[in-house]
């Protein structure tokens, strides 16, 4: 038998993968399906759906289209909750119809073979343990009055001003969100470098869209402590003190972890998570780690989860010995404005100026962009210098994923400037400038 702890929707390929040869159960304690369709990745762009036509529709203000939509909130939130409020018992029950059990409730290792769930004791050859991250509340006074994305992604109402303390990725998206639905948003940020993993002036042009549509930074600034009023909250940083309706503390998310008792099972953790070798394999050859709980480099996202996920199905079922290999992995902000980086990263680029070579390009004007009166659209193409083939791409605008995910392909299939112009791509469309950027 094999057992997982705990795997989000998107982790599903391995226990169907290995149910066909193996006796599988599934432990959650919480909502089956995990962080992204419950909490993360998808309720967010529900809300994004609503976001992304009011950006559009006003952008064509005077183009064809008279007066900007408002957001609607708890509408919104209904036809958000019309998609989430089905994940938990669809996961369960995918599950059970592909012959994998399932149980409800926190699970903790006896010992490396032996499991408790509740009153139950369940064991197995191997475990794999896919628990996950949980949002990182801040040490601080008034922490029990922190939000978390968790509460703002399912708040029935929109208070009318909202602090993120953070802007990560999630601070941002979610930040975005709020105000466009009519919130007064405040971001607090502790240095003035925010999401360091996408191009410096990329962020920079966001963080003034951002602003120019009136979210307030405070860079630079620490929040020390939050105080009760009677209806609203003050905010105390080291630079002053405000009223708000809602703090939400975006600072990171912490590995889920502590209910474990990952020592009986002679699996080791640092604060980054479990560590595990390069065959995602933990301290205990019985029992691998996968998704966000692991302790490594590669980005902390969903289809990274789902990737370790089928490389540990393929290992167990012996189709695999190899050590994991990770493709090129694309990030994106998503937004009213996206971010998007694939390949090698234009910091990586700079800094080894023989090797590579950047071309910048505005797009804003290119037909593509001016058609949906985009406000900025740009792009970095990094290039080996040797092969002449394309090893990085990022790009700043509204409808950057649709790039991005055609230079993934490119990059991970290496394809060459020639096999590329020899395609006819569907004209006009974002990826027929393809062949004008490579
Ligand atoms: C607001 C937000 C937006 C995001 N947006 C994106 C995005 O746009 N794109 C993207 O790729 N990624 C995004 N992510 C990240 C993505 O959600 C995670 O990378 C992904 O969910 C990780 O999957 P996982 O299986 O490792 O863990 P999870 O999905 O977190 O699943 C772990 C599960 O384990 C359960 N669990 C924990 N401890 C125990 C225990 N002791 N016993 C039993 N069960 C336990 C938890 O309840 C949870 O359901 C976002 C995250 C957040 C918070
Ligand atoms: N679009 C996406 O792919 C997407 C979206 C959301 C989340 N995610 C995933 O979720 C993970 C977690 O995101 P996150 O934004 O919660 O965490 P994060 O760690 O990526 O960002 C948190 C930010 O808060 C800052 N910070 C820390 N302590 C602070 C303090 N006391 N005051 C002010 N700022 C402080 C940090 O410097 C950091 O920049 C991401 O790394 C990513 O893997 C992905």
């Amino acid at each position: 038998m094999s057992l997982f702890l705990a795997l989000a929707q998107r982790g599903l390929p391995p226990p169907f993968g290995l149910a066909k040869s193996k006796s599988v159960l599934v432990i959650e304690n919480d909502l089956f399906g995990g962080t992204c369709p419950n909490r993360g990745c998808d309720p967010k762009k529900m809300l994004y759906s609503a976001v992304e036509v009011q950006d559009r529709v006003a952008r064509m203000q005077g183009s064809g289209l008279k007066s900007v939509p408002t957001i609607d909130w708890p509408q919104l939130m209904t036809f958000k909750r019309g998609y989430t409020s089905q994940i938990p018992g669809g996961t369960q029950r995918g599950l059970e119809n592909g012959g994998i059990d399932t149980y409800h409730g926190d699970a903790a290792f006896i010992d490396d073979h032996q499991i408790q769930v509740g009153d139950q004791v369940v064991s197995a050859d191997a475990l794999i343990i896919a628990t996950g991250r949980k949002p990182r509340l801040m040490d601080i006074p008034g922490k029990e009055f922190l939000k978390t994305s968790n509460d703002f992604l399912d708040l029935d109402d929109l208070p009318k001003q909202i602090t993120f303390i953070g802007a990560g990725p999630v601070a941002m998206e979610l930040a975005n969100i709020a105000n466009k639905a009519g919130a007064d948003v405040r971001v607090i940020h502790h240095n003035d470098r925010p999401l360091k993993q996408y191009p410096e002036k990329f962020v920079e042009l966001l963080v003034k869209q951002m602003t120019d549509e009136g979210i307030h930074f405070d860079f630079n600034d620490e929040v020390e402590a939050i105080t009760q009023l009677q209806r609203r909250y003050q905010v105390t940083t080291h630079t002053g003190e405000f009223e708000t309706d809602y703090v939400v503390a975006a600072v990171g998310r912490d590995a889920n972890i502590s209910k474990l008792r990952l020592e009986n099972g002679g699996v080791k953790a640092t604060p980054k998570g479990i560590t595990v070798d390069n065959h995602l394999k933990t301290t205990n050859d019985n029992i691998y780690a996968i998704g966000d709980v692991v302790a490594k480099s590669a980005p902390k996202l969903t289809p990274v989860a789902s990737f370790e996920g089928r490389y540990v199905a393929q290992l167990l079922s012996g189709q695999t010995t190899s050590p994991i290999h990770y493709p090129v992995i694309p990030e994106i902000l998503f937004g009213a404005t996206e971010i998007g980086v694939v390949g090698v990263s234009e910091q990586q680029a700079t800094s080894e100026p023989d090797r590579y070579a950047i071309s910048s390009l505005d797009l804003t004007h290119w037909y593509t962009y001016n058609r949906i009166k985009e406000n900025a659209a740009r792009v970095l193409v990094i290039r080996e210098k040797q092969t002449k083939r394309i090893v990085g791409f990022s790009m700043v605008s509204s409808i950057s994923e649709h790039l991005l995910n055609v230079f993934n392909l490119i990059l991970n299939l290496n394809l060459t400037n020639d096999q590329l112009q020899q395609m006819i791509f569907a004209y006009p469309s974002i990826s027929s400038d393809l062949q004008y950027l490579v």
